[in-house]
C-alpha cells in the first residue's frame, strides 16, 4: 500500500536537520590555510590597538597651545625639530612653537598633542606656518581607539575571512583551532542519467544536479567525493549508498525520493535503518526532500527535480554543513525586496521562486522559467523569492522575504 506522508513546515525541516547537526572536531591550521574554516576558539587582542599614539596623517606634530589665535591674518610659525617615518621614535620633547615632521603611522613625540595636514601648512625656511587653532588630540589616533589588550576581537563560530586572517596576522595567531569540515559523498541516482561526454539515447538526460550540488559544497569550501551517476537498481544502490555512509559524514542523493517505482531511496533509508526525520515539506518546488539520519550521520535525499533540488539543499544541507562545520551563524539570509512584477499563482505551500534580486534598489522577479524541472533559472537566479503557503495573487509593488543564496565569502580554493 501507498505510504502516505504528512508534510511538515519548512522552519520545523530546517530545525530537525540541526538538531542532529553535532559534528565537531577541532583541528589546527596554520593562519593562512584556515580560509574557509571557522574559528574553535576566541580571538583575543594581545595588545591595544593602535599600540600607541600615532599620526594618521602626513604633517607635523605640534603643541596645541601654540596654534591659539592662528588665522589667516595672523599665521603662527613652527620650527621643525626633528623628522620622523612610521617605524620610527622621536627623542624630541616639544615646546611651545616647536613641531616634529611627522608621516602617518609614526608614534606622536613625547609633549606633542595634534597634528597638522601637510596641505594645512605654508612651508618657511626652518618650518612653517599655520591659519587655523588646532585642539588637543586633534587629528591623533589614539592608543586602543580600536581594541583594547585582552578584549575577544573575533568569536569562536566565525568563519574566517580575509577579514579574520588579517586579524589572526595582526595578533600573531600563528597557528589557529578551527573545526574539521564534514566530509561529503554525493551519488546521483536515475537510469536517465548520462554524464557529459556519453550519446544522449531516447529518453535519457544528462546528469546537471551531480555537478551543480558538487559546487554548492565546494562554494563552501567543502570536497566532495563524487560517486557519479548511479541507475535505479536497488541491490547496487543500496550498496553505494551504505558504502559512501561509511566513510563520509555526509551523504547527499539526488533523485529516487518520490513514489514512483524506481525511487528506491525510502527503501533505502529503511534498510539502513537511517531514522527518517521527515520525507515531506509544505513547500514547493521540493516537497518530497527526504532527510535522514544514522549515528550523527546524515542522508539527504534531494529531490531529482534540479530545482527542488538545489531548493532542498540551500534550505536543509546548507544550514546543517555550516553547523557541522562549527558555524554560529547558520540559517539562510532572508531579507524584504519589492516584487518587480505580478505573481498570480496560488501557493498552497509555501513558494520558493529562484530569483533575481537588484541590490540597488530592492526589487525582485524570478530569473525565468521557474517549474520544479527548470536548471536555467538556477543560473540566472542569486536569491529566492519565498511567498507563504495558503496565498495567491502577488502583485508588482508587494513586498515580499527573499531568501539570499548568493556565495559570498566561503573559500573555494581547492
Ligand atoms: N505521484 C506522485 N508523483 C510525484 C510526486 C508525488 O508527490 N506524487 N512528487 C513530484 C515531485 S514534487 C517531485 S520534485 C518529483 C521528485 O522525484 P524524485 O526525487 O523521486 O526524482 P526522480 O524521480 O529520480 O527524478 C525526477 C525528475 O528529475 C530528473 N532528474 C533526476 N536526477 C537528475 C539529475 N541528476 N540531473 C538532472 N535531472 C535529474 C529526472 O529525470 C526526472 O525528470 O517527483 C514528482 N512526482
Ligand atoms: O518536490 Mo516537487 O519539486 O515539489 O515539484
Ligand atoms: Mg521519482
Amino acid at each position: 500500500m501507498l505510504e502516505k506522508r504528512t508534510p511538515i513546515p519548512v522552519t520545523e525541516a530546517i530545525d530537525k536537520c540541526l538538531q542532529h547537526a553535532k559534528y565537531k572536531i577541532v583541528t589546527n591550521k596554520y593562519y593562512t590555510d584556515s580560509l574557509g574554516y571557522t574559528l574553535a576558539e576566541d580571538i583575543i587582542a594581545t595588545y591595544d590597538i593602535p599600540m600607541f599614539d600615532k599620526s594618521p596623517y602626513d604633517g607635523f606634530a605640534i603643541v596645541s597651545e601654540a596654534s591659539e589665535g592662528a588665522s589667516g591674518d595672523a599665521r603662527k610659525a613652527f620650527k621643525v625639530i626633528d623628522h620622523i617615518g612610521a617605524g620610527h621614535v622621536s627623542d624630541a620633547q616639544l615646546k611651545d612653537n616647536e613641531a616634529v615632521r611627522i608621516m602617518t603611522g609614526a608614534p606622536i613625540p613625547e609633549g606633542a598633542d595634534a597634528v597638522v595636514m601637510l596641505e594645512q601648512t605654508s612651508l618657511i625656511e626652518k618650518g612653517f606656518t599655520l591659519r587655523k587653532p588646532f585642539t588637543p588630540g586633534e587629528n591623533i589616533s589614539r592608543q586602543g581607539e580600536e581594541c583594547k589588550q585582552g578584549e575577544v576581537v573575533i568569536p569562536k563560530g566565525t568563519q574566517i575571512t580575509a577579514g579574520v586572517i588579517a586579524v589572526l596576522a595582526t595578533f600573531s595567531y600563528e597557528y589557529v583551532n578551527v573545526y574539521h569540515k564534514p566530509t561529503v559523498a554525493l551519488i546521483a541516482t536515475g537510469s536517465e542519467l548520462v554524464e557529459m561526454n556519453e550519446s544522449l539515447a531516447p529518453g535519457k538526460i544528462r546528469n546537471s544536479n551531480g555537478p551543480m550540488i558538487a559546487s554548492l559544497c565546494k562554494a563552501m569550501g567543502i570536497k566532495v567525493k563524487d560517486y557519479r551517476v548511479h541507475g535505479d537498481d536497488f541491490d547496487a544502490l543500496y550498496e553505494v549508498v551504505r558504502d559512501a555512509l561509511d566513510a563520509h559524514d555526509i551523504v547527499i542523493t539526488t533523485g529516487g525520493v518520490s513514489v514512483g517505482d524506481f525511487d528506491f531511496m525510502p527503501e533505502i533509508y529503511n534498510k539502513l535503518s537511517a531514522e527518517v526525520l521527515f520525507n515531506k515539506v509544505a513547500m514547493r518546488p521540493g516537497s518530497v526532500t527526504t532527510v535522514a539520519v544514522s549515528h550523527d550521520k546524515f542522508l539527504f535525499g534531494l529531490s531529482g527535480n534540479p530545482s527542488a533540488c538545489y531548493t532542498g539543499f540551500e534550505l536543509y544541507t546548507k544550514p546543517v554543513l555550516r553547523k557541522m562545520m562549527g558555524q554560529s551563524e547558520v540559517y539562510p539570509t532572508v531579507v524584504k525586496a519589492t516584487l518587480a512584477e505580478d505573481f498570480t499563482k496560488a501557493n498552497p505551500f509555501t513558494r520558493f521562486i529562484r530569483a533575481d534580486l537588484d541590490y540597488r534598489n530592492m526589487t525582485v522577479a524570478p530569473s525565468g522559467f521557474n517549474k520544479s524541472n527548470a536548471v536555467i533559472a538556477i543560473a540566472k537566479s542569486n536569491s529566492m523569492i519565498v511567498l507563504p503557503g495558503g496565498t495567491r495573487g502577488f502583485k508588482q509593488g508587494d513586498t515580499v522575504d527573499v531568501l539570499l543564496t548568493e556565495l559570498s565569502c566561503e573559500d573555494s580554493s581547492w
